[in-house]
């Protein structure tokens, strides 16, 4: 077919320069599918923003043609400046080109983090983490000011945030003001993630007006930037040094160490030197353990505080769940804890469909022209996949916007058996799917079931004031990852039994 018979898919009118860029919203995942509905693009929108062409996907047979049928011509990510200087010009590691070096770190990089999370190495790691996250708010539910009001939004940011310091940079058994040291690091970690994430998640003249690029210097985007990569890799080169100390020294005690994420890297570095060519580079390393914090922490967050909030919301569900996990836990407490759960793993699913912590997963390019179901699209093309809009795609599931766990048991709908994470099944992709899917998926399942378990099998959940559960602002806050608006601020109960044996722990 000839240049001017290709067919392309539909596409609300733009304004002159910025295109669409003003109809994308504070809240893109819903902008957008309102923008598809509006425009009969029920599977594929196409749109211009800023100078650059982009497409969105809205419906399951969309994200299967874009992460299945054409994965490999949508395999590459876009290139975003203040990316690529926080992630020391390694952008490439997640965000780029297809090149050798990047496939070959990114592979290591995965089978480690899956390797970790399936063998339950880490699991020790988030226990202890869990154990702090329920004393904090025991301390909090018992204490006389504030009558109970737990900001719980606040409690599960920092069991993210540990997880992720913990399972990266270690530190197993510490010295009191060792871990004084850790607490002082956590925080610091916190600060630049937060930085990170308002960078990557503002709006940068340069990646929309390519040829505006030099804006960016006056607005000061990239000064920040900089700023930010400085202190990252100040911290990051410490941890490094501490481990490289450390692995000098022979382990020091002979005690087995806890193998963290550094410790892997490290090791992979000193047998790797000699391939052909490729060579994990400390700033490599650096970058790679950036991308852990910031990609672990907030996604694993948001899960658990959407998770909470739809509890609160479905007393129902809630009292369900704590019925399994209480009834599980009560004969011999330590296996309750780990011993999977039917119903917690629904809960978390239907958690994913409605809130889906990175809604419009992380931005793809097209590398070659493709046809996709039947449309032209051009190389170049930035592309999205709204996986919020695909989760609650009316002609995959029944009353999609209502909170269901019990459509993820067999014998319902759809059952357990059916819908994974692993990809394979295109209404539910909140990792995504292909070769770009969530390498931490496994890891983040785990950080997110383990915590939840506990808040609900260990504590009663109200509303403050009283209020009806209906109440629940749900609102989301802007950006491309979608933390509740408001923070989740509830009454924690603890429960009798497990009080006691709490105390005698
Ligand atoms: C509930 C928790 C999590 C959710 C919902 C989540 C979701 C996602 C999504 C949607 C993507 C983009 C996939 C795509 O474009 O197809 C992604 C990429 C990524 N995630 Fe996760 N994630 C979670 C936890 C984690 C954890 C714990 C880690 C690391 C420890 C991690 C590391 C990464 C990395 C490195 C990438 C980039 C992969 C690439 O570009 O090739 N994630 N994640």
């Amino acid at each position: 077919a000839g240049r001017n018979t290709r067919r392309l898919p539909p596409s609300p009118r733009g304004l002159p320069l910025i295109g669409n860029l003003h109809q994308v919203g504070a809240l893109p995942h819903r902008a957008l599918r309102a923008l598809a509905a509006a425009h009969g693009a029920p599977d594929l929108l196409r749109l211009r923003l800023g100078q650059v062409p982009a497409l969105v996907a809205s419906s399951p047979a969309a994200a299967a043609a874009l992460m299945r049928e054409h994965d490999g011509a949508f395999a590459t990510r876009p290139y975003f400046r203040t990316a690529e200087i926080l992630t020391y010009g390694f952008q490439d590691l997640v965000f780029a080109p297809h090149g050798e070096h990047w496939r070959h770190v990114r592979r290591l990089c995965t089978a480690h983090v899956l390797s970790a999370a399936r063998s339950h190495r880490l699991n020790p790691v988030r226990e202890r983490e869990v154990a702090a996250l329920v004393l904090a708010i025991r301390e909090r539910a018992s204490s006389s000011g504030g009558g109970g009001v737990v900001d719980v939004s606040k409690a599960l940011y920092g069991y993210a945030n540990g997880v992720i310091c913990r399972a990266v940079s270690g530190g197993g058994r510490l010295s009191s003001r060792e871990r004084e040291e850790e607490v002082r690091r956590s925080e610091l970690f916190r600060e630049l993630i937060e930085e990170n994430t308002a960078l990557l998640g503002g709006f940068c003249v340069g990646d929309y007006f390519p040829s505006l690029a030099w804006a960016d210097a006056l607005s000061g985007a990239g000064a920040r930037a900089w700023r930010n990569f400085r202190r990252w890799d100040e911290l990051l080169e410490k941890v490094v040094r501490e481990h490289e100390a450390r692995r000098r020294g022979g382990g020091g005690d002979g005690e087995q160490e806890e193998e963290d994420f550094v410790d892997v890297l490290l090791a992979l570095q000193a047998t790797e030197k000699r391939d052909d060519g490729f060579e994990l580079t400390r700033d490599a390393i650096k970058s790679l353990l950036e991308d852990m914090f910031a990609a672990g922490t907030e996604t694993s967050f948001i899960a658990l505080e959407w998770a909470m909030s739809e509890l609160v919301r479905n007393p129902a569900a809630m009292q369900k769940l704590q019925r399994e996990l209480r009834r599980r836990a009560a004969p011999a407490d330590a296996a309750g804890a780990t011993t999977p759960s039917t119903y917690l793993r629904a809960v978390v699913k239907e958690t994913l469909r409605l809130h889906p912590p990175v809604p419009l997963l992380l931005p793809r390019e097209c590398m070659r022209d493709t046809t996709v179901l039947g449309f032209h699209v051009a190389r170049g093309t930035r592309v999205f996949v709204n996986a919020w809009a695909v989760g609650r795609d009316p002609a995959s599931w029944s009353a999609p916007e209502e909170f269901r766990p019990e459509r993820f048991l067999a014998g319902e709908d759809i059952s357990e058996e059916e819908v994974d994470f692993l990809g394979a099944h295109f209404q539910f992709v909140p990792f995504g799917a292909g070769r770009r899917v969530c390498p931490g998926m496994q890891f983040g399942l785990a950080t997110v079931e383990l915590a939840l378990a506990s808040l609900v099998r260990l504590f009663d959940w109200e509303l403050p004031g009283g209020a009806a559960p209906g109440e629940l602002d749900m609102e989301e806050a802007p950006g491309l990852t979608t933390p509740r608006r408001v923070p989740l601020r509830l009454v924690a109960k603890p429960i009798g039994w497990e009080w006691e044996e709490g105390k005698q722990a």
